[in-house]
């Protein structure tokens, strides 16, 4: 071989073990490339999914993470990113069922969309309903304010006398849509709402959601339905806040609500006369006066004083600012359904179609009390007379939570236009309240003892 050759032939061989050696660690660095890109997409992945199954599956024995889990649902749905209407079956059976609950079974019957049946009110105003041959279909998102196993309770109840409760957000524009798409609604019962007035101060937004943003969307579905329907809704005693004139009338001030609460009804208000005013629907508010009964909400305080002086609990009476007592025109739930019923059966049409108005229509506020105040005080020893068991009083200074001290209802605007007149005082519908939850819960009332407790100087 010449030398030349040879000298050649080494510099080739060495040329190409340094080629080979360059693309060694060219490929060694693309594969370090694409594996940081692998790493990267798989962590991506992985996250997703941590993500996705946090959202989906709140382990059930947390309830901070179930809480959180439906506060994240709701504000998902309320800003309409996700939709509760697509997890719903929207086939033919599922619109059959929502056909046949809203198909009144009397001539002329009502055709009424409940918001808020599985509530307190909701549930007791659509059994009431049906019961007289109207169509009713529920609608309720299930939300998790008091213990939503009372809620599915009663729509067992509803579903018994076939009324369907469809489950979902006020603030789903296409489910509602849908609804209405369905069936020609002659009515609105809207009931759906965030109650509570001590409750304004830990969950503020949830006010927002439900009791403003939740009714607009309501009213818009409403106003482009065709036939428009004709709405009455729940508003509250509590808009009258620091009014002092009594009996509280239709007419006295509302602009000095004293909690978040009241001011999110008293909106409900005036969104209702814009609604009337722009198109022509027809609103009618209700304001009810702390509504109790059996059923109720477990929020309210004639239901956790049972509750707690049946567990020996103590609890907390509140007493005014001049160490006055707090008084409270406590109103029976069947008065309150009369009062609705009678709202919806006075109703005029609306006067709009198609989003537009086409004339004046009906825009009107009552008062649906009990016109007998009675003091906090009574009802705890009413309370304790029904369960046989002395309460554990404490006394307190009625903390700033948005409480006011007195209400009394004048209620001859409904009487008037719908002859509404209440018939059951606090201590007959004390005693039907606690019938029942001594039998929903299973409890047995004490025998009366004679214990005396320091604090029980009320
Ligand atoms: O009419 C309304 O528009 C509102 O009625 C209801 O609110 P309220 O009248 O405040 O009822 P509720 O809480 O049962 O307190 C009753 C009384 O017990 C006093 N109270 C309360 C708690 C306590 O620990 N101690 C106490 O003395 C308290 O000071 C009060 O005097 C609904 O909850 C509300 O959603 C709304 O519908």
């Amino acid at each position: 071989m010449p030398l030349s050759a040879t000298a050649d032939t080494s510099k080739t061989v060495k040329l190409e073990r340094y080629n080979s050696y360059l693309r060694k660690i060219h490929s060694t660095k693309v594969l370090n490339a694409s594996s940081k890109v692998l790493f990267r997409a798989t962590l991506l992945v992985a996250l997703v999914l941590v993500l996705l199954f946090a959202i989906n599956y709140p382990p059930l024995s947390d309830s901070r993470a179930a809480a959180a889990h439906h506060l994240h649902r709701r504000s998902f749905l309320s800003t309409g990113i996700f939709s509760s209407s697509s997890s719903l079956g929207e086939g033919a059976a599922w619109e059959k069922r929502v056909r046949q609950s809203s198909t009144a079974k009397r001539p002329h019957g009502l055709s009424v969309l409940v918001t808020g049946a599985a509530g307190f009110v909701g549930s007791h105003a659509s059994l009431a309903l049906r019961k007289r041959g109207d169509g009713v279909l529920g609608f309720d998102n299930f939300n998790d304010y008091y213990d939503p196993s009372l809620k599915r309770a009663r729509q067992d109840l509803l579903e018994k006398q076939q009324v369907f409760i469809v489950e979902g957000d006020l603030n789903d524009g296409p489910l509602l849509r849908k609804l209405f798409d369905v069936v020609p609604f002659t009515h609105i019962l809207h009931l759906a709402a965030q109650a509570g007035v001590r409750y304004a101060m830990k969950n503020p937004q949830s006010y927002v959601s439900s009791n403003i943003a939740g009714f607009v969307n309501l009213l818009e579905v409403a106003k482009a339905a065709n036939p428009q329907p004709a709405i009455v809704w729940a508003s509250s005693s509590s808009v009258y806040g620091l009014n002092t004139e009594n009996p509280f009338s239709e007419e006295h001030r509302t602009d000095q609500p004293a909690s978040l609460y009241a001011a999110t009804k008293k909106a409900g208000e005036e969104i209702a006369h814009t609604y009337n005013h722009i198109y022509g629907l027809s609103l009618t508010g209700l304001r009810f006066f702390t509504v109790y009964g059996p059923w109720g909400r477990p929020d309210m305080a004639y239901f956790f004083f049972t509750k707690d002086i049946l567990h020996g609990k103590s609890i907390d009476i509140y007493r005014t600012a001049d160490n006055k007592e707090v008084a409270r025109d406590f109103t029976y739930i069947d008065d309150i359904v009369k009062g609705c019923v009678g709202a919806l059966d006075t109703a005029e049409k609306s006067t709009g179609s198609g989003g537009k108005k086409r004339g004046p229509a009906q825009l009107r506020v009552y008062n649906l009390g009990n016109t007998s105040p009675v003091p906090v005080g009574r009802l705890v020893s009413i309370l304790e007379g029904l369960l046989g068991t002395k309460a554990r009083k404490h006394l307190i200074k009625m903390p700033r939570n948005g409480d006011v001290p007195y209400t009394h209802a004048n209620v001859s605007l409904a009487y008037k236009d719908f002859g509404y007149k209440p018939t059951t005082d606090l201590a007959a519908g004390l005693r039907k309240f606690v019938k029942w939850y001594v039998s929903y819960y299973g409890v047995q009332p004490r025998v009366k003892k004679e214990t005396s407790h320091a604090e029980e100087s009320a």
